[in-house]
């Protein structure tokens, strides 16, 4: 089984800061190190108050580069669109924000398209900062036909579309996704959940690993580094 400390709180906003603080210290050592950050953020509702304090933070923001873990493919004005908020929250900091989506309609060309961009940037990522979703999937590593693809794709390989099936009924459209490979070569992974239902479905597929039917339980089953799960009610 993997090495995974959790951190529990007892409100969102308790976690926020927590967590915002973690991403912080990342992000400086990162530029102390090599002088720039490569950083994957998560979409949905969860990140969205530890967006607001992390894009506070006093950092040297432009040699940051943000990208998110996956895009649903809408257009980037569309709410439903992941770097939508995530350049909502950091462009004003003058950060990189980095979108991986295209105007391409067919979702495998547009994984194919999104690896070429993810191509030019310097892997591995500083952080890969992932969120679990009530069906288990993580970044957009769904359970359907794309599912063995994004979870084996050959190292390197940094992105795949993705047709989730069952689809998703806060966002039921095509995605893009890191691959479990581009994410678990980051130099740290933190996982952010909220609730009691996703408590208890993490640490199930945490406990079962490879043999997990969930999406984010294959993911972790691979993981060498110990992983951070930072959790609120
Ligand atoms: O669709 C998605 O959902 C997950 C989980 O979002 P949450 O709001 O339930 O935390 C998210 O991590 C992923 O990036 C997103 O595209």
């Amino acid at each position: 089984m993997i090495e995974a400390e959790w951190w529990d709180y007892d409100s969102v906003e308790e976690m926020a800061d927590a967590v915002a603080g973690d991403i912080g210290f990342i992000i400086e050592s990162a530029l102390d190190a090599r002088g720039e950050a490569l950083i994957a953020l998560p979409g949905g509702k969860t990140p969205l108050p530890v967006f607001a304090k992390l894009a506070q933070a006093k950092l040297n923001w432009k040699k940051v580069t943000i990208i998110p873990t996956d895009e649903r493919l809408v257009p980037l004005t569309d709410e439903k669109s992941n770097i939508r908020a995530i350049a909502q929250a950091f462009l004003p900091s003058g950060a990189r924000v980095y979108p991986i989506s295209s105007d391409i309609t067919d979702y495998k060309l547009a994984g194919n398209s999104a690896n070429a961009k993810l191509s030019d940037l310097r892997f591995p990522l500083d952080l890969a900062w992932l969120g679990v979703g009530a069906d288990g999937h993580t970044a957009s590593i769904f359970a359907g036909p794309d599912l063995d693809e994004a979870l084996n794709a050959p190292k390197g390989r940094h992105a795949v579309g993705v047709m989730p099936d069952p689809m998703p009924a806060e966002a039921p459209v095509p995605r893009i996704t890191l691959t479990r490979s581009a994410i678990l070569s980051a130099r740290t992974v933190l996982i952010t959940v909220t609730g009691e239902a996703k408590k208890e479905l993490l640490e199930r597929a945490i406990e079962d690993g490879h043999s997990s039917k969930l999406p984010i339980g294959r993911v972790l089953a691979e993981a060498e580094q110990p992983i951070d799960i930072h959790w609120a009610p």
